[in-house]
């Protein structure tokens, strides 16, 4: 431990970052989740000069594997550690397929201020220009600054800071895949500082209403994939087999189909909670807009991706089956 340096702890659980290929020019076709987190801090000794770096291995697995199970226990470890005073921030590897769900989730049901930096890499460790160890190197010096205090959730990957709300996966291969598109990303890192220019303006962490310390499970919650000649196929499906809530991501400003809607009708007479949202991944699902919502009981996902607005949706169905009470959310986070 040096005096004066920011106590930070990486929980590792796997992804690319800790993965490694046959050869240095292996970039697909390697093995993710394989490197432990000592290996993955020894592989940057560069970190323990810019904080006091402790270790925890909490998973290891692709992050397409993540779950609600596993986002359960992330978070409970993740508000312990930071309810210690000798924590100032955590870093948490994470495969990248995912990794935007695993933030968005942390940004609303981790209940402290100090930094929650999320990371990963799209090159395996033992590839040429691995950017593992930057990323890492990075996200350490993020978590530990006091920049980051406050401003929720961040995913450090590329030399960019993006609020976990609104940042996607865009590309399948590319180290440039995180992308906050037209909302914008916050920040950069250059020479390990952070430099922030923008706030999220949701709400986030401290100051939101959901409270998992107590749950072992969240409830059922699907995303209905819209498209040209879509019927009602896996509505029926995902609510026959005990959806308690429903994302529909929709094409454009979140459309119904027609064939599609009486099984969403349906389903909302049977309790089922309908979030319309929309798979074009930018802009406003206008309420009232493709769907007269105030009749049909629905909500709409405001910005949030389907993949995001089920996240909430899980959350808020912890709350309340009030979809007013839900839209209300879709409006704060
Ligand atoms: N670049 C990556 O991390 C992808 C590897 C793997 N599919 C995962 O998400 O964990």
């Amino acid at each position: 431990q040096t005096a004066g340096l920011p106590n930070v702890t990486i929980l590792a659980t796997g992804g690319t970052i800790a993965g490694t290929g046959a050869t240095s020019t292996t970039t697909v076709g390697y093995t993710a989740a394989t490197v432990g987190v000592q290996a993955l801090i020894a592989a940057v000794p560069e970190i323990t000069k810019v904080a006091n770096v402790t270790g925890e291995q909490v998973f290891q697995i692709a992050s397409e594997n993540m779950g609600n199970e596993q986002w359960l226990i992330l978070a409970k470890r993740v508000n312990a550690l930071l309810a210690q005073p000798n924590v100032d921030g955590i870093v948490i590897t994470h495969g990248t397929d995912t990794l935007e769900e695993t933030a968005y989730f942390l940004d609303l049901v981790v209940k402290s201020r100090k930094p929650v930096v999320v990371v990963g890499s799209m090159r395996p460790s033992t590839a040429l220009s691995a950017d593992g160890p930057i990323n890492l190197y990075n996200a350490v010096n993020l978590a530990g600054s006091p920049a980051a205090v406050g401003k929720g959730v961040l995913v450090a990957m590329n030399d960019q800071i993006h609020a976990a709300r609104d940042v996607t996966k865009a590309n399948t291969t590319t180290a440039d895949t995180f992308r906050t598109a037209e909302l914008g990303m916050i920040g950069y890192i250059q020479g390990g500082k952070p430099f922030f220019y923008r706030d999220v303006t949701r709400k986030h962490t401290v100051d939101t209403e959901f409270d998992i310390s107590k749950l072992d499970a969240l409830p059922q919650v699907d995303v209905a994939y819209a498209y040209a000649n879509v019927g009602d196929v896996a509505v029926k499906a995902l609510v026959a087999a005990g959806a308690k809530g429903l994302v529909h991501a929709g094409v454009g400003n979140g459309s119904l189909p027609a064939k599609t809607k009486p099984a969403l009708v349906a389903a909302r007479s049977q309790g089922v909670v309908i979030v319309r949202s929309a798979r074009v991944g930018q802009g406003i699902v206008a309420r009232n807009g493709e769907a007269n919502d105030d009749q049909l009981d629905f909500v709409v996902s405001d910005t949030l991706s389907p993949q995001k607005a089920r996240i909430l949706l899980m959350l808020a169905l912890t709350k309340t089956n009030s979809t007013k009470e839900i839209q209300r959310m879709f409006y704060t986070y």
